[in-house]
């Protein structure tokens, strides 16, 4: 039998990327990895599946790749949370700023309709000003956030404590801390 490893060790470390000073958190190797992959879709999908949800987002680009599988894991529909200019649709739109930049993103006006139960997913979660800006466009729609479930939490960064300062459940499979 295989052993099973924790999620956090299908996680390698580049330093300085994308600007010197970040330690990135590369996800790849674990989306690589089908036993770490399927762990991780599966750790981010079953603790909600009595809460009624009605739809799963998740945010461009890396999100899309759990979201998509954690959609259809729990047969629900999936909205992508799109970098502005790519979704072809009527949309609103959020900037904020992260750990390395700036941007912003939209959703089109019609991906839900309101009282929609949402989950918001993506893979890393470090100052939460992607996720917030998601919680943002999604409530603007009318929608609840149930929860916001990432594989990684950098809580030096501050988004967590963020995130559940405006009140929404947050999930996260694994820490890492300063270096
Ligand atoms: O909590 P924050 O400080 O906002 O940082 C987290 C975000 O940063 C990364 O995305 P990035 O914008 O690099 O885009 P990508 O998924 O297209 O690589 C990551 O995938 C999260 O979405
Ligand atoms: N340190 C980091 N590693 C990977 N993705 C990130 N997004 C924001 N900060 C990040």
């Amino acid at each position: 039998m295989s052993e099973t490893r924790a999620i956090k060790d299908y996680i390698r470390t580049i330093p300085d990327f994308p600007i010197p000073g970040v330690q990135f958190r590369d996800v790849t190797t674990l989306f690589s990895d089908p036993t770490g992959f399927r762990q991780a879709v599966d750790a981010l999908a079953n603790p909600f599946t009595e809460d009624r949800l009605t739809t799963v987002a998740a945010m461009d680009a890396r999100g899309f790749i759990l979201g998509g599988a954690v959609a259809y894991k729990l047969g629900l529909p999936f909205v992508p949370i799109r970098k502005k200019g790519k979704l072809p649709g009527g949309t609103i739109a959020e900037a904020y700023s992260l750990e390395y930049g700036e941007a912003i993103v939209e959703i089109h006006h019609d991906a839900f309709d309101p009282g929609a139960r949402v989950l918001l997913v993506d893979d890393l979660l470090a100052t939460g000003g992607t996720a917030v800006a998601g919680v943002k466009l999604i409530e603007r729609l009318g929608g609840h956030i149930v929860a916001a479930a990432f594989v990684v939490n950098l809580p030096d960064l501050g988004g967590s404590a963020r995130l559940r300062e405006l009140g929404v459940e947050v999930l996260t499979l694994c820490d890492f801390d300063g270096d």
